[in-house]
Order: C-alpha cells, then structure tokens, then sequence
C-alpha cells in the first residue's frame, strides 16, 4: 500500500476515475498527461478516452471541482489561535501588526507550507493570497503542488517613502513569479484597503496592474467604520473611491464587501470586480454586516468564496466556509430561500475559478483536472438524497480523501507527503516567531 501511495505522486501520466458520483449521476473522468480533463461521461464513455495510466476506483467517492478560496493571508496560521474575541482594528494595530513586524521570510514559508496541507485535506486546489515575502509563499506552494496567486500587501499610509518601497517589494515579487514560468503560479498587486493606502498608492496599483495584465486583490467596505471614514475623507463610498483610481476591474477580487450598498453592487457588476464572501472572518471580528449576496446577485455581479487568515475563522476549510455562508446570509437577510446548497457550492467552485481566472471551476471536458474526491462511506455522506446538500450542509473538509490538482495527486487516500515534517517546521516557526516578540517588548 505504502508503495503505491509513494509512487501515486511522482506519476506524470494520464488517469482515469471510474463510477464516482458526480451532481448524482455515476461517471468516469478521464485526464489527459497535461492535466486536463479529456473525458466525463456515463456509461464507461470516458474511459476510451485515454489510455490511462493510474485508474482510481471511484465507486466509493462523490466527486465536485477544486475549490478556490479566493481570500487567505496562507502563513497567518502560524498566528492561529493568537489573538481572538477583539474588535478588527484593536486586533491588527495591537496584536497582529505588532507580531508581523517580526516575520520572516522562513516564517512564511512554513506558514504557507501549514495552509497548503490544511487546504489540500480540506479540498482546496487555488487560494488567493496577499501577505508579505511572497515568494516564500510562492516556493512553498510550488512544493505542495496547488495553484496560488501571491500579492504583496501595499501599505502606504499616504507615506511617500513607503509607497516608494511598497512599489519596488510589488515589482520585485510580480517579475519574480512571472520569472518562474509556472502555470499554477501566478502574480497580482494586492492594495490593502482603502484606510492604510492612498489615493496615490491606488492608482499606482491599478496602473502597474494593467500594465502587467495582472489582479488587483484587496480588502473592501469590510466594516461601517471604513465606510463612514472614507466618505468623510474623500466624499465617497470605498467602491467609487476604488473605481476612480482605476482598482475595480473584472481581474480585481475584493474581499469581505460586507458594508456595500445597492448602488455600491451594481458598480461590481458594471466592473465585472468579483466578491469574496468571508463570513467566518465577519461573524469572529464582528462586522456588523453580512455581504449583501442578493443585491450582488440581482445585480449580475460574481461572488465567490474565501477564509480570510487563520488568525481570524481559525482554519482554512472551505467546506465549512459554505455552510457559514448559507447560513449566515438566510440569517442576516432572513430569507430563507437565500444562497441555497447548489449555489454556496457554486459560489467556492466556479465563482472562484471565475475571479482567478482559472478556468470553468466546473468538472467539464477543456477544464483543468483540479478534482476532489468525498468519501461516500461517511455519516456526513449517509444517505444521499442530494449530494449538493450533503456538501453544503453536513460535510466538512475531513470527508475529503483525495485531491488532484492539474491532473497530478496532491493527496491520495488521506495521505499528503511529508505531512509530519510540515506539522513539526511550522509548530516551531511559530514559537520562535513569538518569542522573539516578546524579546523586543
Ligand atoms: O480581515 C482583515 N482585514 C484587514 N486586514 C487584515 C485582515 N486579515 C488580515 N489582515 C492583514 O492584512 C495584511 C495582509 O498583507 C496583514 O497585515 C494581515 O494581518
Ligand atoms: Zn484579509
């Protein structure tokens, strides 16, 4: 067994799935060697499609698309459990920055490399991440074999000196990932929000994004305060702000848009900008506000999904970021109608694919082989009288056995390699990372 789980992750080959449960019809999936998928049909139709080098019995799995969190700051695990029950900017100003300002590059790495396997046991196959030594998160990432699109987070506080550095650690991370020529890695600019960069430091942002046909990542209208503070310094809502500086475009993600009004939607829709919904991150820091996902929707705009760091949901499952979601948005807005099963799967699947641009996010001949398989033989997956129910609603991450990601094994039958080095390497950065803040105090 052992043997054949090692050998599992070095083939670069074709594979085919047989008889797994996909949107309740039986099929078999075929994937090409380049890691695309070639073949989903009933009645063994795929399986003419490639001679395939590994077959995986799927007979015991329901398979849905990789899901994309599309908000994560990945080496915030190494600050899990850190600092919890404040308000949002109590929490960053006093705990959180103040520990950041000791990371380094080995911290993120490790950090990264946690979240990874955190992801990969969850079924996640792409995050959209924004923190700082990015290309450690880059080459962590890169070694765990899921898809990642890596921003420095620019803050300026309206600093002309740290503007000037924020834009160099931009241009120096965006040509190092470019550089590296890898198709699952990818650059974008990442602004943090609208109270820690300026006007300037927007427009810059969103020129270099152009120019570079790259994503703008950022944080929006996450809380009343933000709004209320923008309005009163520049006249607008954070989203018009955004847009005169050029930030909101169809490549552009914004994370947390908890505080957006009807007007503050349709502006989305008309951008083609893309929300991510983090609700675990707003009910833990107490927002205020959910998302309002309906106006979003009426409005034609994509929302997607995310976690938010580990040090404000505190883990990076997107099975249950689903459920939260459905929940939260049937709670706040009480409609109980709102952001059903199928949708809350859409939402973290094809949403997200969208908003990264990568691919359909859907289990479809020309989509990249990002699948996840779930393990019918659980009492989360017992009975099935709507699998689309079963995902949203009773499962969680732990219901996932195997994932591939662009066609190669990045956890097979529970096992990820070098899991245990991973646990051990980030335990200890983690230690280390306080102890030398509690040194400088
Ligand atoms: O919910 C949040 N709102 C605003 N900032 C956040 C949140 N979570 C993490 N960060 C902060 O964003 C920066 C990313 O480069 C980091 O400083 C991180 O701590
Ligand atoms: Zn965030």
């Amino acid at each position: 067994m052992r043997e054949i789980i090692d050998d599992i992750f070095d083939i670069e080959g074709s594979v085919l799935i047989t008889g797994v449960l996909v949107g309740g019809k039986q099929v078999d999936i075929a994937i090409s060697e380049a890691g695309t998928i070639v073949g989903i049909d009933e009645k063994n139709g795929a399986r003419d499609a490639v001679e395939a080098e590994i077959v995986v019995d799927g007979s015991e799995s329901i398979a849905i698309p990789g899901l994309v969190n599309t908000h994560t700051h990945a080496a915030m695990t190494l600050l899990r459990g850190y600092a919890d029950d404040m308000p949002l900017q109590d929490w960053l100003t006093q705990k959180i920055w103040p520990l950041e300002a000791h990371l380094t590059g080995d911290d993120v790495y490790w950090g990264t490399k946690l979240a990874c396997l955190e992801m990969i046991r969850s079924g996640t196959t792409a995050f959209n991440d924004m923190y700082f030594f990015m290309d450690r998160a880059a080459e962590a990432t890169d070694e765990m074999g899921i898809r990642g699109t890596f921003a420095h987070g620019f803050i300026d506080l309206s600093m002309e000196e740290k503007r000037e550095a924020e834009i160099k650690a931009t241009e120096t991370l965006v040509s190092h990932i470019k550089g590296l020529g890898n198709p699952r890695l990818t650059a974008a600019v990442g602004p943090h929000a609208v109270y820690t960069v300026s006007p300037d430091g927007l427009s810059w942002c969103a020129g270099y994004a152009k120019e570079q046909d790259i994503g703008i990542h950022i944080h929006v209208s996450e809380t009343e305060k933000e709004v209320v503070d923008c309005v009163a310094q520049y006249g607008k809502r954070p989203p018009a702000l955004l847009d005169e500086c050029g930030c909101l475009t169809p490549r552009t993600v914004a994370a947390h848009c908890c505080w957006l009004d009807e007007a503050d939607c349709r502006l989305f829709a008309e951008r083609g900008a893309h929300a991510s919904h983090n609700p675990a991150s707003n009910m833990k820091l107490a927002v205020g506000r959910a998302m309002p996902y309906h106006h979003l929707k009426d409005a034609g705009a994509n929302v997607c999904l995310g976690t938010d760091g580990c040090a404000s949901n505190n883990n990076l499952d997107m099975l249950e970021e689903m459920k939260i979601a459905a929940l939260l948005q049937k709670f706040s807005w009480n409609t109980q109608t709102l952001l059903p099963a199928g949708e809350a799967i859409g939402i973290a699947t094809a949403g997200g694919a969208r908003a990264l641009g990568i691919g359909p996010g859907t289990l479809t001949v020309g989509a990249p082989a990002d699948i996840v398989l779930i393990d019918r033989r659980k009492a989360c997956t017992t009975p099935l009288h709507n699998t689309d129910s079963n995902l949203a609603y009773a499962c969680n991450g732990s219901a996932v056995h195997t994932v591939l990601c662009s066609g190669r094994f990045v956890m097979y039958d529970r096992v990820v390699p070098g899991e245990a080095a991973i646990l051990k390497g980030a335990a200890q950065a983690a230690a280390a990372l306080v102890q030398r803040a509690e040194e400088a105090e």
